[in-house]
């Protein structure tokens, strides 16, 4: 059978165990309003987030979807973004999970369904999309798509830490994140920043083709293509979804007691206003681990970390991989099925 129209083949993937256990509802009831509006849905579903990310991959490259529906938290938005990104195949995204960042920076309808698929309806029907920019990583695990934001520091820390706790521990990011506060010591990080626009302060060095490297110990590094990350962390308060730029946050913080008055002011997104806190916006950053030279100052009295206890690079909560990473902000690599006339959120909301 041929005779379904353009934009009518819709694939769902649904994260069951989204918002614990709640997104498997979630999905049937989106997949079934989806069908009785007479589309053509595949459900994508898969065992895991790798076979999910699979599975939805083939379909858009096999030319068997016309649209990806995400129906789960900023982890299954990260499996959808893994399948489009660069495809011109649309994502819409029923938030669904626990944090939902990225659909709250994008203004879409936040663990409410209904008024999801509804705006979801509406573009299907219209052809309407919102042009937005993704990140493209790369690094030593391969090449990656983060829709959010890439972390470094500490909030890659509590993040792997989180991970490791099963997702019924209430809290666990709390929890993450008191205990590598209470750990904490500053990393070494060698920074390159690629068509910098604004350098926040930071002291960068000018090198060849358009690049610039700052060199030092920090506590955040996190390259951030929306603004929140964490379920409401307001890391990079100004940051836009249609710039074509990341905001990479540097706290250069060395002691645990500064890094742990750090971590409130990051709900509201007042840590952007502290002296010691710096958003560098650039087109690409790569972060590195820097062994101790000259501008990288040794252990303080909060000790040295070496190469080695740098945490994992994560994005949209998700582990990347070790660094060195290139982080790269691609403009419109994603067009996000939006409700017509709806805000657009591209422009953070205020703090
Ligand atoms: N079938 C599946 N499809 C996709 N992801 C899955 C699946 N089963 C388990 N997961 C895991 O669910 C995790 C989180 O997913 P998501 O962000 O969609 O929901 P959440 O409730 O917001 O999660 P979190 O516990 O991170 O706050 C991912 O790390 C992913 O590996």
């Amino acid at each position: 059978m041929n005779d379904v129209p353009a934009r009518r083949r819709v694939g769902v993937a649904v994260n069951p165990t989204a918002a614990g256990g709640r997104g498997l509802d979630t999905g049937r009831f989106v997949a079934a309003r989806l069908r009785s509006a007479g589309l053509d849905v595949t459900d994508l579903t898969g065992r895991d987030a790798v076979d999910a990310t699979a599975r939805a991959t083939t379909a858009v490259r096999d030319g068997a979807v016309d649209a990806l529906v995400v129906v789960g938290g900023d982890g299954m938005v990260h499996v959808g973004v893994q399948a489009v990104a660069g495809t011109g195949v649309p994502l819409g995204v029923v938030a669904a999970g626990t944090g939902n960042d990225f659909a709250a920076a994008h203004r879409l309808p936040v663990r409410h369904a209904e008024t999801a698929v509804e705006g979801l309806l509406a573009a299907l029907a219209t052809g309407h999309v919102r042009p937005v920019d993704a990140i493209s990583v790369t690094g030593p695990a391969g090449g990656r798509w983060v829709a959010g934001a890439v972390s470094a520091g500490l909030d890659a820390a509590v993040n792997q830490r989180a991970n490791t706790l099963p997702a019924r521990v209430p809290a666990r990011y709390a929890l993450s994140a008191l205990a590598e506060i209470a750990g904490f010591r500053a990393w070494a990080y060698d920074l390159t920043f690629t068509g910098v626009v604004a350098a926040g302060d930071l002291p960068l060095a000018p090198g060849p083709d358009d690049t610039a490297r700052w060199r030092g110990r920090a506590a955040l590094v996190t390259a951030a293509n929306i603004h929140r990350i964490g379920g409401g962390i307001r890391v990079a308060p100004d940051a836009r979804t249609d710039d074509g730029l990341l905001d990479v946050v540097v706290a250069p913080v060395l002691t645990r007691a500064a890094a742990a008055t750090i971590f409130p002011s990051m709900f509201s997104g007042r840590h952007v206003r502290r002296r010691d806190v710096h958003v560098v916006r650039a087109r690409a950053v790569t972060i590195a681990a820097a062994g101790p030279g000259p501008d990288v100052p040794g252990p303080r009295a909060t000790g040295h970390h070496a190469a080695a206890d740098l945490p994992l690079a994560h994005g949209d909560g998700e582990a990347l991989g070790p660094l060195p990473v290139t982080a790269r902000a691609v403009p419109a690599a994603v067009l996000l099925l939006a409700t017509p006339g709806a805000p657009s959120g591209s422009v953070a909301a205020a703090p």
